[in-house]
């Protein structure tokens, strides 16, 4: 006979598991009718208390000798980065995902996906599961229907030829700090840290019009010091989990950890920092002096100009940013700046982490685009070199940072349906998708089908993204044009696509563009042998390293990037 203690452990627990095994077999009912193949999941990809401890637990089912194969195969966040095209070359273009939380529609179809992006109104973003975003406010990533184009409009002002001029000069210069970093020792085992650091400094330089001077990892200094700006940024970009999962105030409880309440103050310290610059701007604009064009300016100005345009006529000149629907409010402003930084961070980070390990194991994709550098800056210090002048003309470095987030796509794109049940085409036949149905773009098969991509799909080749036209030219760089797909049909969507497009997108490419030529225009990276290895054998041991440790974590990354040890030498 079972104890009462036992039978109280064991009762609620099993009616947990009828109840869970209930809505899965509602959701597979409801799964079925759509009449796209199904694959059962016992978790829903979504939980967050699986997505912390899947890629742990997963490896011991994987060891059993019987069953859970579908289990193993897609029940864990980046699990699409390992297959890739398989399942959808086996499955078709759409596939389900019936767990007992939700259903998830996989679709890898370029034009289903371009409409998926047009129809902005059917196919919403699913706010709910971003609402740990609005920390410090709501933005632009958290919001929908009106409110989200009202965040639209007055941040798209901000994301503008000016600001990108600021990327690109602090990219440059933060890229010639790394290279006197890497350059000064046989070898570097900080590329990951390093290009965070890159990152941080471009978005405070860009973002505050705050800049700082690189160290790189072995030289910055250790302490967790929250009380500078930087500092508390870095803090909080760091430690985004329970900074979400907890809220900010809710960080100093005296019984948790001290790096939390350290985290608390980094939160108090940036939100003070973000009150002075937006005082500061406010005052600048009270007595018309001009602006700067960093984003956190643009962002106060875009909106003060916003509000006074919808200000009656008497109101003007008073208005206070609280008090009309067109600008945003000062909590509005907060939350856009964090999520700037959110989305903007790590995603740039680490596909420069990527994008440099991978140009390590290509020497001749090195020389190929210092090529064009030398083409371009020929005796010019890039450093003093004007962004709206040479962007255009980088074309092969532009491929590089495309062709890597083709492959290493740092971040996933959600849909929904929403509260109504809505008709999808894919291929020839329209399916009905039902309410609260979760839609991914399978962004990673999308990325490697042979269809779109040709036989060598799997391979990281920047030069697919340029085509030359055969001129009397004999200049051929002249002559190349960087490749783009139709937009109804593209196979490509790494920055998502539609209205809800990444408003960071050109940010990005023009900070990792800036970053190759600081660092390829007379040096070279090169992955340092072990013992007994050659130079070709430890290119190709750290392209392995790079596709099997990839993993996700928040965003795409890799897993133990002090493995990539490279050494950075002047190229003669
Ligand atoms: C390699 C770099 C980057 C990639 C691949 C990337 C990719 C994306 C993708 C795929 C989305 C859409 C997500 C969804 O629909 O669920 C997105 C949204 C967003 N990104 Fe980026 N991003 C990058 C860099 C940046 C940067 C540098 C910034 C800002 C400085 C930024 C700011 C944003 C914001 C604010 C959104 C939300 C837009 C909205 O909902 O209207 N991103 N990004």
């Amino acid at each position: 006979m079972a104890s009462p203690s036992l039978l109280a452990f064991i009762l609620p627990f099993l009616g947990w598991v009828l109840y869970v095994l209930y809505c899965l077999a509602l959701n597979y009912k409801r799964a079925r009718k759509i009449g796209l193949p199904v694959v059962i999941l016992p978790i829903d990809c979504g939980n967050p208390l699986w997505m912390s401890i899947d890629t742990r637990i997963l490896p011991f089912f994987k060891r059993l000798p019987f069953g859970f194969r579908n289990f193993t195969r897609f029940n864990y966040r980046g699990w699409e980065i390992k297959d890739r095209y398989r399942a959808h070359q086996a499955l078709g273009d759409a596939f389900i995902f019936v767990t007992p939380g939700k259903i998830w529609l996989q679709v890898c179809n370029a034009e289903t996906i371009a409409d998926i992006f047009a129809r902005k109104g059917d196919f919403t973003r699913p706010t709910e599961m971003l609402e740990m975003l609005n920390v410090f406010g709501p933005n632009l990533g958290t919001t929908e229907g009106q409110q989200w184009q009202r965040h639209r409009k007055i941040t798209a002002a901000c994301f503008n030829e000016h600001n990108n001029e600021l990327v690109w000069s602090e990219s440059i210069l933060q890229a010639m700090g790394i290279l006197r970093s890497w350059s000064s020792k046989p070898s570097t085992n900080s590329v990951a840290d390093d290009t965070r650091t890159l990152s941080l400094h471009v978005m405070s330089s860009a973002g505050f019009g705050k800049s700082y001077e690189f160290r790189g990892a072995e030289e910055a200094s250790t302490a967790r010091d929250s009380s500078s700006y930087k500092e508390s940024l870095k803090l909080i970009l760091d430690n985004c989990i329970p900074l979400v999962l907890l809220g900010p105030n809710n960080l100093n409880k005296w019984w948790l950890p001290k790096s939390w309440k350290m985290l608390h103050q980094a939160t108090v310290t940036f939100r003070n920092y973000m009150t002075s610059v937006y005082e500061e701007e406010k005052q600048a604009i009270t007595h018309g002096k001009k602006g700067g064009n960093n984003l956190m300016t643009s962002l106060v100005r875009a909106s003060q100009a916003v509000t006074e345009s919808d200000a009656p006529a008497t109101g003007k000149g008073g208005a206070s940013l609280q008090q009309h629907q067109g600008g945003l409010t000062e909590q509005e402003i907060y939350g856009n700046i964090f999520v700037f930084n959110f989305a903007g961070h790590d995603t740039t980070a680490n596909t420069l982490a990527f994008g440099i390990a991978l140009i390590a194991t290509r020497p001749d994709v090195q020389h190929w685009i210092a090529e064009e550098i030398s083409a371009v800056f020929g005796d010019q210090n890039p450093e003093t070199s004007s962004y709206v002048e040479k962007f255009p003309l980088l074309k092969r470095c532009l491929a590089v940072v495309y062709e890597t987030v083709r492959l290493y796509t740092p971040v996933a794109i959600v849909k929904t349906t929403g509260p109504q049940p809505r008709p999808l085409k894919i291929g020839e036949d329209t399916y009905t998708l039902p309410s609260d149905t979760i839609i991914i773009p399978s962004y990673s098969a999308l990325h490697t089908h042979p269809r779109h991509w040709g036989a060598n799909s799997l391979e990281w080749e920047p030069s697919r993204w340029i085509t030359s036209t055969p001129t009397s030219n004999t200049d051929t760089l002249a002559s190349e044009t960087f490749f783009e797909f139709p937009k109804a049909a593209s196979p490509f969507v790494a920055w998502s696509g539609g209205a809800r497009v990444c408003p960071g997108r050109k940010f990005s490419q023009v900070e990792f563009v800036g970053v190759l030529v600081g660092l390829f225009r007379q040096h070279r990276v090169r992955p340092v042998p072990l013992s007994g290895e050659d130079n070709a054998a430890a290119r190709v041991r750290l392209r392995a390293l790079i596709e099997e440790d990839t993993g996700m974590k928040l965003l795409l990354q890799l897993m133990h990037p002090e493995q990539v040890i490279l050494a950075c030498e002047k190229h003669l």
